[in-house]
């Protein structure tokens, strides 16, 4: 399995937003630095995450960059991505690896160190970790973690910690001293009025 990448870049698919636009700017500066994990809203149908999915496939496989699928692993199966993402709400980590198979990535949402370990039991690849910041892109989230919540996981596992809620470019160097592996983002890109600009300023950060 190629390495992970360390600026995964989550779609926005809110009303107004362009997520193909934003993955457009983003992909010639990170290339095969950037995993885009596709990831729509709860009452979109299967239909219309197939379609960004497939079509992130194919932006992906032009810059060698990896394609990830949030929630709906069959989505995943079905446009060929790299693997997917799973949390609390969705199938158990060991049904999704069961699901996706043993060379596919997989990501899991763990928040401290008890159900990090668990899910990497369980057959994740890495994790996603947080809320590390107050973010006003995801609602119904516990309390930020901050960089210390991220090192207590960090600790606790031999997998990729990936930092998520509310990261910055300025936010990353605290996260990497934590022990992040790396950082997934919504506003960071989706919010910048260039994100070209914001991409290599997060690599930046990251490659620090
Ligand atoms: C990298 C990363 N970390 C955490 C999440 C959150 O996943 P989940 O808890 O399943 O919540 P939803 O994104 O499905 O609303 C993530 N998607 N990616
Ligand atoms: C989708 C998601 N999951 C989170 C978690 O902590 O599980 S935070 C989050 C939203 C991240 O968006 P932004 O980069 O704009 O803060
Ligand atoms: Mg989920």
């Amino acid at each position: 399995m190629p390495s992970l990448g360390r600026l995964h870049l989550i779609t926005d698919t809110r009303p107004g937003r362009d997520p193909l636009a934003v993955l457009r700017a983003a992909l010639p500066v990170a290339r095969a630095e950037l995993v885009v994990q596709v990831r729509v809203e709860d009452d979109a149908t299967d239909r219309q995450a197939y379609e960004l999915a497939r079509r992130v496939v194919a932006l992906c496989r032009r810059y060698g960059a990896t394609c990830l699928v949030n929630d709906r692993l069959h989505v995943a199966l079905a446009v060929d991505a790299a693997g997917g993402h799973v949390g609390a709400e969705d199938l158990p980590v060991r049904a999704a690896r069961r699901v996706l198979g043993s060379a596919a990535v997989l990501g899991a949402t763990a928040r401290e160190p008890g159900s990090a370990a668990e899910a990497v039991a369980a057959g994740a690849s890495y994790l996603g970790v947080g809320p590390c910041h107050p973010t006003g892109t995801k609602t119904g989230l516990p309390a930020p973690i901050g960089p210390a919540g991220v090192r207590a996981v960090a600790e606790a596992v031999d997998v990729p910690v990936i930092a998520i809620g509310g990261v910055t470019a300025a936010s990353v160097p605290a996260l990497r001293a934590a022990g992040a592996y790396g950082v997934a983002v919504v506003g960071a890109l989706s919010g910048a009025a260039d994100p070209a600009r914001a991409t290599a300023e997060l690599l930046g950060a990251l490659r620090c």
